[in-house]
């Protein structure tokens, strides 16, 4: 079992596509956590394998712990009556927020599954743009350094050499055993960090060092995300992120969409991490058959609902009344707050 861990848009997910496009992984069980109410990671991977389960609207290590060992114990389950194919090998990708050390530790102790599943590598997504500060000020992110078996420096196309340097002594002095593996290293050779050969500490599961209070961290984060059926006019998604990021940018953690953009016929991502936006790309099919699109944004003090007034008004704006709308061709889910 591999645990792949790391900020907001570090670029989890974006690694878990490498890994999984290698040849050997159908036989794996994929478990992809998500803060909002709506789950994109799944549809990113873009895998061909069939055990991709979503754990959305929580954090595995607060709001929804506990419902990890009982989604494990339902995979094997379900494979030993044949309803799902079996596997051998189990990925977690955690949410941004993630405090990974009650995962660990409920991994390691986890009851009826203990003999069933071992811990193999904890892997962290370090973002190269933003690490060094997040590791000063994000007590997360510090967590999922000093835990991790193997840090992944990302976006390393993104950063200076000197950059890098110092996110990677920052890193070795954190966790000096930890394997390190920057970004432009580590293209062709993806299955790599699935080799637990080398992996020799022993995790205790006990102990102080384990307790955390991770709720008071996540308390000021909320999300907020919209399904909407009908195109949408890309001048108008630009006009929409150029006020959303005008506005408040530090208290914007991630946005992300899959949208469905009138005039184009393949789904256009668009990604947000911090106050930088990336360019949009686009994904080869529709994730799902109705087309349409979908859109997170996690915020941090700041209440989300305020970023659905604004889509509303500037995307949606002259459309339908909101009623209607609702109803006919847009779905506007509940703000949600961990
Ligand atoms: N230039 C560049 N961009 C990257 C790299 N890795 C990730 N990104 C971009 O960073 C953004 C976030 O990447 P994701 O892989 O979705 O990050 P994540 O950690 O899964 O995000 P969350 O699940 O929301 O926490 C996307 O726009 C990626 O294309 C990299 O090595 N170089």
């Amino acid at each position: 079992m591999f645990l792949i861990t790391g900020a907001l848009g570090s670029g989890k997910t974006t690694l878990l596509r490498q890994v999984m496009a290698c040849p050997g992984m159908q036989d794996t069980a994929l478990i992809i956590n998500e803060f909002g109410a709506i789950g994109l990671d799944q549809m990113l991977v873009q895998s061909a394998i069939e055990n991709i389960l979503l754990m959305g609207d929580g954090c595995l290590c607060c709001s929804i712990r506990g419902d990890l060992i009982d989604t494990i114990s339902g995979l094997f389950a379900r494979a030993e009556l044949g309803e799902i194919p079996s596997f051998g090998r189990i990925i977690i990708e955690t949410t941004g927020l993630a405090d990974p050390r009650q995962i660990i530790q409920d991994l390691v102790t986890a009851r009826g599954i203990s003999g069933r599943i071992r811990l193999a590598k904890v892997i962290t997504a370090v973002d190269g743009v933003f690490g060094l500060s997040q590791l000063g000020q994000n007590d997360e992110v510090l967590q999922q350094v000093i835990h991790a078996d193997l840090c992944m420096i990302t976006k390393c196309d993104l950063i200076e050499g000197e950059t890098l340097g110092l996110l990677t002594q920052a890193i070795s002095g954190l966790n000096p055993t930890a394997e390190i593996v920057r970004s432009h290293d580590f293209s062709g050779k993806a299955e790599g960090i699935l080799d637990d050969t080398g992996w020799q500490k022993p995790r205790r599961a006990s102990g102080s060092s384990f307790r955390c209070d991770a709720k008071s961290v996540h308390d000021a984060v909320q999300s907020w995300s919209v399904r909407h059926e009908a195109p949408l006019a890309w001048s108008k998604i630009l006009e929409w992120l150029d006020a959303l990021y005008s506005m408040r940018p530090a208290n914007i953690l991630r946005m992300k969409g899959i949208l469905q953009v009138a005039g184009q016929e393949s789904p256009v991502v668009v990604q947000g991490v911090g106050a930088m936006i990336y360019p949009p790309a686009r994904l080869d099919a529709w994730p799902w058959p109705a087309r349409g699109s979908e859109i997170v944004v996690i915020t941090r003090g700041l209440d989300a609902r305020s970023v659905g007034r604004s889509f509303d008004a500037i995307v949606l704006g002259g459309q339908l009344p909101r009623a209607q709308r609702d109803g006919i061709d847009g779905r506007v889910l509940a703000s949600s707050a961990v």
